[in-house]
């Protein structure tokens, strides 16, 4: 049976990379001109130089086309997911929807989930995330991600057929923390970069690290998550791998606002609007989330890396 991916960016080449040395894939790009690109070279010279595809791997720019199987992997940028499923309700319908992307969505606050089902609400849908970054999972490194599916038999099903020799999966029915846990820790993440771009030092975004993880268990309870998801790869290991690494845009995003330079503003960077939907959504509960609302301040330019942290240290003391 065929998978689909949609979205030829680097995370649904990386998906489709390693898929298709299982079992039968075809990747969909919405522009023309640049899957005709990928068919010839064998390649995703824009987005993922230098990561071979499989013979197998099919690329198609006709979505009809290429959702001819049951599976629909969604890897578009968060904040473009609704519009997709909008624009393509007739093709996505009677497929089982497996969002790969993190984020909130500005508008509506909703994960990607909630986005789907507002839209196509009798769809089976399952959220894929946790920590990898893309050239690794195309190069075959070990990579383990959670799946996340309500129901639990689906879930079974799309553990089985999306793991590969280096790409494990572990299920949750636990929707809600997986997605909460994943979208947040990008926040998190740019005020890391943030830190460390300012010269704060290591101490310091030890300690933003540990208070932002605290934020987003205290956000994603509230919500409906399990701690023990937030404990897992979606949430702690997620957080771990994007706090620590060059290779994430958010933490690099953070690392030039903190240097006080400018950054590619084309990036697909899922922790600043999320930055702005969190700090709405916790002002809405009145959840205290300072971190969260210091990264909305510096991608607004409301606030300096100083400014923020002058905030962060002269609140009131407290118990851990
Ligand atoms: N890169 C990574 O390492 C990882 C990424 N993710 C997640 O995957 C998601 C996608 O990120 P990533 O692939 O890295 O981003 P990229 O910036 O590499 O690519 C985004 C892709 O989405 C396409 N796209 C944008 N809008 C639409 C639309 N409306 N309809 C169809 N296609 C669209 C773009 O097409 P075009 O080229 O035509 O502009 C582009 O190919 C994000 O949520 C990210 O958090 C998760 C784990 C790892
Ligand atoms: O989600 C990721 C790692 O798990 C990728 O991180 P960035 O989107 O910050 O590059």
């Amino acid at each position: 049976m065929n998978i689909t991916v949609v979205g030829a960016g680097a995370f649904g080449t990386a998906l489709a990379i390693c898929l298709s040395k299982i079992t039968a894939v075809t990747l969909w790009g919405r522009n023309g001109e640049h899957a005709a690109a990928m068919r010839q070279d064998r390649e995703n010279r824009a987005r993922l130089p230098n990561c071979a595809f499989p013979d197998a791997l099919e690329i198609s720019a006709s979505l009809q086309e290429a959702c001819a199987g049951d599976i629909v992997l969604l890897a578009v940028p968060m904040q473009q997911l609704k519009h997709f499923i909008d624009q393509n309700q007739a093709v996505l319908t009677q497929k089982t929807l497996v969002a790969c992307c993190k984020g909130m969505d500005l508008e509506s606050e909703l994960g990607p989930l909630d986005v789907i089902l507002r839209v196509l609400p009798d769809s089976q849908t399952a959220l894929l995330t946790g920590p990898s970054f893309a050239r690794d999972i195309a190069s075959g490194l070990p990579t383990g991600l959670t799946l996340a599916c309500a129901d639990e038999a689906m879930g079974r099903i799309l553990q089985h057929r999306l793991s590969t020799p280096t790409l494990r999966l572990y299920r949750t029915q636990d929707t809600v923390g997986a997605s909460l846990g994943g979208a947040l820790k990008n926040v998190i993440a740019i005020a890391c970069g943030a830190a460390m771009g300012a010269g704060l030092g290591e101490s310091a975004r030890a300690a933003v690290m540990t208070r932002g993880f605290a934020e987003i268990q205290r956000l994603a309870v509230e919500k409906g998550a399990q701690p023990g998801t937030l404990a897992g790869l979606s949430g702690f290991g997620d957080l771990v791998l994007t706090c620590t690494s060059t290779q994430s845009r958010n933490y690099r995003l953070g690392v030039s606002i903190g240097e006080g330079v400018d950054f590619d503003p084309t990036t697909t960077v899922e922790g600043a609007a999320t930055a702005k939907a969190a700090h709405k959504m916790a002002q809405k509960e009145g959840l205290d989330m300072p971190i969260t609302a210091a990264v909305a301040g510096l991608v607004e330019n409301r606030l300096d890396v100083q400014e923020a942290m002058q905030r962060l240290l002269s609140r009131s003391l407290k118990e851990e």
